[in-house]
């Protein structure tokens, strides 16, 4: 079977070398300004990144191209066309796709059910599926993604739901690409192939990529040119050939920031958390399989795992939301349930924000509050709510983790997502808790408060917290903990010592193959 090349990965004649200008855009909101006369040129057959702090402006500016929102004035061309985008399917149209932070697939639906979904070909009005799913399939020959065009996308592997969400826009013809954070789930094999085939096939084709990370070394990694927004405001676009963290991190921030988390080593006092043979049980097998560790006083573990492979559950078991065969014990004593567990002195910085971490719809200061507005200082007798005590904790808290815009009365669904974290994060840690859960504490997180969250968190492990650090971002792991521990099929498959561990063999430990003489590629 001869296969066609694929629409997007055929070479066109462009109008302008600009595949994307923006002149101009402004967005207000009730309470910010969040993009302020932004112009920004993106080049036919290039990676264009977009950075800047939390809050910066960069999903919004985003979301206009995208035709999800109106920019409040300024324009958009297209290829040389100034274009009005009303809806994203005005967007499509102009050959513009997103891949979104939060992905927007229907779990029980097959892959070729998703890509096709909005877009199906129909022959005589009904539905054509094999003619849908050959296309699919070889779509996904073509583009050398490594899925089935049958699976069902609930149960795949986050970095293959992604693919998923490409093969929609690429599906849909999408000549311009816009991905919100897209290696924020992913490992470092399936970044590097994502990179590969946004580079070297799809941009390599002439097509425009533009992705928004708050990763730098990847950003300098991939680009070819870099713009920085910061308040809103366009700081500058520069080539990614020359550049360094360092100037980009000084472009976001406006002040030097250090890159490196800052400390001595640990010691560890008791064990505060003590978990032996737990095992959770998922519907097919079992999702935790006999775990065992221990996390002292004054340390910080850090489990280092692919999505997926029985971190959520584990860190569920250990937090009182998910019941478990084995023993956990905090501070020596046992505890059950979310209440319990919390009243033993744990807190837990959740890794889904939105689900568990907040209350999108209440207020900043009800946010800072959660969980303890029945009690002293927020309530006083009889129950009734200190107000006073309420707003001016909003107020010290924001001040101090630079909460932006500073607003006691913001519904916390508002915020960006970095901002959000810092919500969270500060009010756990001002719970002054003795044990620490933190799940991905500085996922989409800007790199001035990923500085600042983790010199938090090693200042109160310096003054006998105990940690318990889940990351995806192995960076972060290495940086931040102590020791590392990698879970791989709900097993703990290897433990390492953060002073000596490479990238590499946190990766080969990740992917299940911990042996050093075997290399693996999960193919894409
Ligand atoms: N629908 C909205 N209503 C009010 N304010 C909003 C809305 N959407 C965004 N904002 C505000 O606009 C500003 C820019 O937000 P945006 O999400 O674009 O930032 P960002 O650079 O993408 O941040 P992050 O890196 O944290 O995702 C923020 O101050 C945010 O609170």
């Amino acid at each position: 079977m001869t296969l066609s090349q694929p629409d997007v990965l055929r070479a066109v004649q462009h109008n302008s070398p600009h595949a994307l200008e923006l002149r101009g855009i402004t967005k207000r909101f009730p309470l910010v300004l969040a993009n302020d006369n932004i112009s920004m040129n993106v080049q036919w057959g290039s990676v264009h990144a977009l950075c800047g702090e939390n809050g910066a402006g960069k999903s919004t500016l985003m979301k206009i191209v995208y035709g999800i929102q109106p920019p409040t004035s300024g324009q958009i061309v297209v290829d040389g066309e100034a274009v009005d985008l009303k809806n994203p399917a005005e967007a499509i149209k102009r050959g513009i796709g997103m891949v979104f932070q939060h992905f927007m697939l229907v779990e029980t639906l097959s892959v070729t059910e998703n890509v096709i979904l909005g877009a199906e070909p129909t022959s005589g009005g009904a539905i054509n599926y094999p003619a849908a799913r050959q296309r699919v399939a070889e779509l996904i020959a073509q583009f050398g993604f490594d899925l089935n065009p049958d699976a069902i996308v609930g149960e795949l592997p986050v970095g293959q739901q992604q693919k998923v969400e490409i093969l929609k826009t690429l599906y849909r013809g999408a000549r311009i690409l816009i991905l919100d954070e897209p290696t924020a789930v992913l490992t470092p094999s399936e970044t590097d192939e994502l990179f590969s085939f946004l580079k070297n096939q799809y941009a390599a084709s002439g097509n425009a990529v533009i992705f928004i990370s708050h990763k730098l070394h990847e950003v300098l990694h991939i680009s070819d040119t870099i713009s920085v927004i910061r308040d809103g405001k366009m700081i500058g676009t520069i080539p990614a050939q020359g550049a360094t963290t360092e100037l980009l991190a000084r472009m976001m921030v406006g002040r030097d920031v250090t890159l490196k988390v800052q400390k001595q080593a640990a010691q560890p006092g008791a064990v505060a958390l003590d978990v032996q043979n737990v095992v959770v049980k998922g519907e097919h097998h079992n999702a935790v399989d006999g775990v065992s560790f221990q996390v002292r006083a004054g340390e910080v573990v850090g489990i280092a795992g692919v999505e997926g492979n029985g971190q959520s559950e584990l860190i569920e078991a250990i937090t009182g939301l998910r019941s478990y065969e084995g023993q956990i014990s905090y501070l020596g004593r046992t505890a059950r349930g979310v209440r319990e567990v919390e009243a033993s002195g744990l807190s837990h910085v959740p890794e889904d924000r939105n689900e568990r971490g907040l209350v999108l719809e209440m207020t900043t200061a009800e946010n800072f509050i959660l969980g303890e507005h029945d009690r002293p200082p927020f309530a006083g007798r009889f129950g009734f709510l200190r107000r006073d005590v309420i707003e001016a904790n909003a107020r010290k808290l924001s001040e101090q983790y630079d909460v932006r815009p500073r607003s006691a009365s913001l519904p916390a669904g508002r915020y960006s997502g970095g901002n959000a974290q810092k919500i969270i994060v500060a009010r756990e840690m001002r719970k002054g808790p003795k044990i620490l859960v933190a799940s991905q504490p500085t996922r989409g997180v800007d790199i001035g408060a990923i500085e600042f969250i983790h010199a938090r968190i090693v200042e109160a492990r310096d003054q006998g917290l105990a940690v318990l650090l889940v990351s995806a971002d192995l960076g972060e792991v290495m940086n931040l903990a102590d020791r590392i521990l990698v879970m791989f099929e709900g097993k703990v498959v290897g433990e390492v010592d953060a002073a000596n561990a490479t990238e590499t063999q946190l990766g080969l430990l990740m992917t299940g193959s911990g042996d050093d003489t075997t290399t693996t590629k999960a193919g894409w």
